[in-house]
């Protein structure tokens, strides 16, 4: 498939090379314009749109055409514009990082090797980074299990056949992967869904309290039980009851809740009298509940008891594309909420989050892009947007290194100490050099081995700031 490249820049011996150059490549398909405004005349068919353009800012006597640069810009937001010059001001790189000049090249002996390369680079970017973002059904509203990947179709078909009959559904995924989600599309579209749908953690209950909070107490049961409480089980009859983090539960009540599986009737604490219940039960973990089994913590025969339907979520990172249709779909819904603009991702933006591993999963991904979209100033939610966390080892001891402490967010907060992620680590690096080289971009950049437009980037976003002369 053919590569369209737009060239902008009035005849010289320079683009002449760089046209000769670039026609080596059987693939480009290259356009010359003599000047912007001639480009911006130009309006080719959908499929020849230019995926590259290149302007020769050297064509211009004082200014660079700005307005026509935005025009343009906004006209094909998906193409990567490169800007050629013999010299820069940095007020001027500055600028046309500003106004959506993907990056400039000045020109030297190198450079049109240099350009070369930058679009071999562009062209390599997934497919899925430089493509709009998959559009997420019109239907996505929350509670909807959404994903494309065939094993959330696959996880959506078993939803349907569990929701058929009121078999025993256990979930396993990784935390955050939508484990309550299935619990809860199971009951919407079982015929229980006018019923209760009662869920409980057991990892968030006391262990004194966890019997009592299951199956009820009568009056008197124990100190402080003044009135007789129906349990979770009681309070979800006729409908779902799900049972998060079941691995959490101790071998003395895992006895009990056999037996209780087995009668279908409870007794609470402190009553004689058995009462039946009717519940379907949809259990979860993220743990490996047969090496639970195998470790002697979890019964072997409530495990076979609760195994029923096994539905499992595969972690976010194994999802590919759905990654960009979530995040997507959460941005919409959340800028629709919050009144905000809905602003599509960058190519650098979707290439950021293909490129992350989310141990928080769903849960994390919803956090990060809904972050991202109040932080988003320009067109697009930008890479610089997007706050990925990095959580410490466990083991690992708190940071007191100097980066650590100058940054920011260093301070102990809630008593517990603060460990600074690898962006703030590296952004603390950044801000020292550029203190320390009094502002000087350019020999802050040479010394960090970044390239100044990744400082400009950061300092027009104010995460970087020029120390006062
Ligand atoms: N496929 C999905 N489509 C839309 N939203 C999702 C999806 N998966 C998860 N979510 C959302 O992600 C968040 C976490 O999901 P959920 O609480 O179901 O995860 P979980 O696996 O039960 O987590 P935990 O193990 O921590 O209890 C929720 O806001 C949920 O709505």
């Amino acid at each position: 498939m053919h590569y369209h490249i737009w060239l902008i820049g009035p005849d010289s011996s320079y683009i002449t090379r760089l046209c000769h150059r670039l026609s080596l490549n059987p693939d480009y398909l290259v356009r010359r314009f003599t000047s912007i405004a001639l480009a911006q005349t130009y309006r080719p068919a959908p499929s020849a749109a230019p995926e590259a353009l290149i302007l020769d800012g050297d064509g211009h006597t004082d200014a660079l055409p700005w307005r026509l640069i935005q025009k343009m810009r906004e006209r094909l937001p998906k193409t990567v514009f490169y800007v050629l010059t013999s010299q820069l001001e940095s007020a001027t790189e500055a600028e046309m990082l500003r106004r959506g000049v993907t990056d400039y090249i000045e020109k030297d002996s190198a450079s049109i090797e240099r350009l070369w390369q930058a679009l071999a680079q562009a062209r390599q970017r997934p497919a899925a980074a430089q493509a709009p973002a998959p559009t997420p059904p019109p239907a996505a509203e929350a509670g909807q299990l959404l994903g494309e990947h065939s094993s959330i179709q696959q996880v959506r078909e078993l939803i349907t056949k569990a929701a058929r009959t009121t078999i025993t559904v256990s979930v396993s995924g990784e935390t955050g992967t939508g484990k309550e989600l299935v619990a809860q599309a199971i009951h919407a579209q079982s015929g229980r869904a006018g019923r209760p749908f009662v869920a409980i953690n057991m990892a968030a209950i006391p262990r004194e309290l966890l019997e009592s909070e299951l199956f009820g107490h009568e009056k008197g049961a124990f100190t402080g039980a003044l009135t007789r409480r129906v349990g979770r089980f009681e309070e979800a009859d006729g409908g779902t009851l799900f049972l998060d983090e079941i691995a959490d539960l101790e071998l003395p009540l895992q006895a009990k809740l056999l037996r209780v599986l087995q009668e279908r009737a409870i007794t609470r604490v402190g009553g004689s009298q058995p009462v039946p219940f009717d519940v379907r039960l949809v259990v979860a973990t993220h743990r490996d509940l047969a090496a639970e089994v195998h470790a002697k913590r979890f019964r072997e025969d409530l495990y076979y008891r609760l195994l029923g339907l096994p539905i499992e979520l595969p972690p976010l990172r194994n999802r590919g594309h759905d990654i960009l249709l979530l995040a997507t779909a959460f941005v919409q819904s959340f800028s629709r909420l919050n009144q905000l603009p809905t602003r599509p991702f960058s190519p650098e933006a979707r290439q950021r989050l293909l490129g992350y591993t989310y141990p928080g999963n769903v849960r994390e991904l919803k956090a990060v892009v809904e972050l991202a979209a109040v932080l988003a100033e320009g067109e697009h939610i930008e890479a610089s947007d997007i706050p990925f966390r990095t959580l410490p080892a466990a083991a690992q001891p708190a940071t007191t290194s100097a980066v650590a402490t100058a940054t920011a967010g260093a301070k102990p907060t809630n008593g517990q100490p603060h460990f600074p992620s690898l962006r703030e680590q590296t952004l603390a690096i950044m801000q020292h050099s550029l203190t320390d080289l009094h502002g000087d971009v350019v020999a802050a950049a040479s010394r960090l081995r970044v390239g100044r437009s990744t400082l400009y980037r950061l300092i027009q976003s104010g995460h970087l700031q020029l120390p006062p002369n």
